[in-house]
């Protein structure tokens, strides 16, 4: 199965599909992962507020895969806005994983009321100067928060990770992305589970012979989006990963498109302010 690459603003390649690891205990990481590596997955998706970096990189060591052939993202935890800190989180997510360098990090949240955002992406810069990430982008920024990033500072994001869905498409923000170069990456891509009964979903899966997950992610990389589902379980690992063999009719991505209903299943960025609890 080959899976298709997006490039990013600065020439770098990432797979479109990955592996995200959020709520994968750490216990279960290292074996988690190094099946989706076994599977083929080559892009894993971590952060530093889930807990198991250490896990991810424990897995990609043991996968006798060269370093350079898996796209590793993480992200700065909430409440390390300002710039020493955000250097120092940084440092730790690097020992963690134990990488030389990371592909990419991401600001996970922009939470205007613990920090100034801009401040952190002056820190991120700071770290691309340094060589030792790849590609420095954001996640959960609304086009307000970005447009202070493009007009107040030099990198423009490589990548934007949002929700998003079939309940909830974000077309605005995507417009948004696009049209300023910005790669768009969905989370949650399946809704945690909650569209697949979705009646129009389950038909066509039937009609193409493909599971409800496939044909939703399917979707997904048809619009252009990079996505990472979670899994612990084999077969959804195994099947999640084999969409690259069919295709959805322009029909069908429309049908899919016309079921958002704006239905978070996390929080709203300009609603999630603090450093929860
Ligand atoms: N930047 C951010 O703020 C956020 C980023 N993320 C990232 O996005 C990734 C994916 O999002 P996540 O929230 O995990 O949710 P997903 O939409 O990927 O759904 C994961 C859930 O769906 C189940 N599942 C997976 N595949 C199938 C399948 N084929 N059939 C039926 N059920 C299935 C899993 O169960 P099981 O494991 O038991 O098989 C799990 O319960 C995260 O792991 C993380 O990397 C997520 C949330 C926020
Ligand atoms: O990455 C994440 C995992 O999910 C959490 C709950 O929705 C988010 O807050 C967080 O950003």
């Amino acid at each position: 199965m080959t899976v298709s690459l997006v490039t990013l603003n600065n020439g770098q390649t990432i797979p479109q599909l990955g592996f995200g690891v959020f709520q994968i205990d750490p216990a279960d990481t290292q074996e988690a992962t190094l099946t989706a590596l076994e599977v083929g997955y080559r892009h894993i998706d971590t952060a530093e507020m889930y807990g198991n970096e250490k896990e991810v990189g424990q897995a990609v060591a043991a996968s006798g895969l060269n370093r350079e052939d898996v796209f590793v993202t993480s992200k700065l935890n909430n409440g390390f806005h300002a710039k020493p800190d955000a250097l120092q989180a940084f440092d730790k997510t690097l020992d963690a994983l134990g990488f030389e360098y990371l592909d990419l990090f991401l600001i996970h949240w922009p939470l205007p009321a613990v920090g100034d955002y801009v401040e952190t992406w002056q820190a991120m810069q700071e770290m691309l100067a340094g060589g030792r990430v790849r590609s420095i982008g954001v996640s959960n920024f609304q086009p307000h928060h970005l447009e202070r990033l493009i007009k107040e500072t030099e990198v423009v994001p490589a990548v934007n990770q949002i929700e998003i869905h079939p309940y909830l498409t974000q077309d605005d923000v995507r417009t948004f992305n696009r049209d300023h170069s910005i790669a768009t990456e969905a989370w949650s891509p399946i809704a945690q589970g909650k569209v697949l009964d979705d009646p129009t979903i389950v038909d066509i899966a039937e009609r193409l012979g493909k599971t409800p997950a496939q044909v939703t992610l399917r979707w997904h990389i048809q619009r252009g989006d990079i996505v990472f589902p979670k899994s612990v379980t084999r077969e959804r690992v195994v099947s999640n990963f084999n969409i690259f063999d069919f295709e959805l009719t322009d029909q069908d991505v429309l049908a899919i498109t016309a079921l958002n209903r704006d239905e978070r299943t996390g929080p709203n960025p300009d609603e999630f302010n603090h450093i929860p609890r």
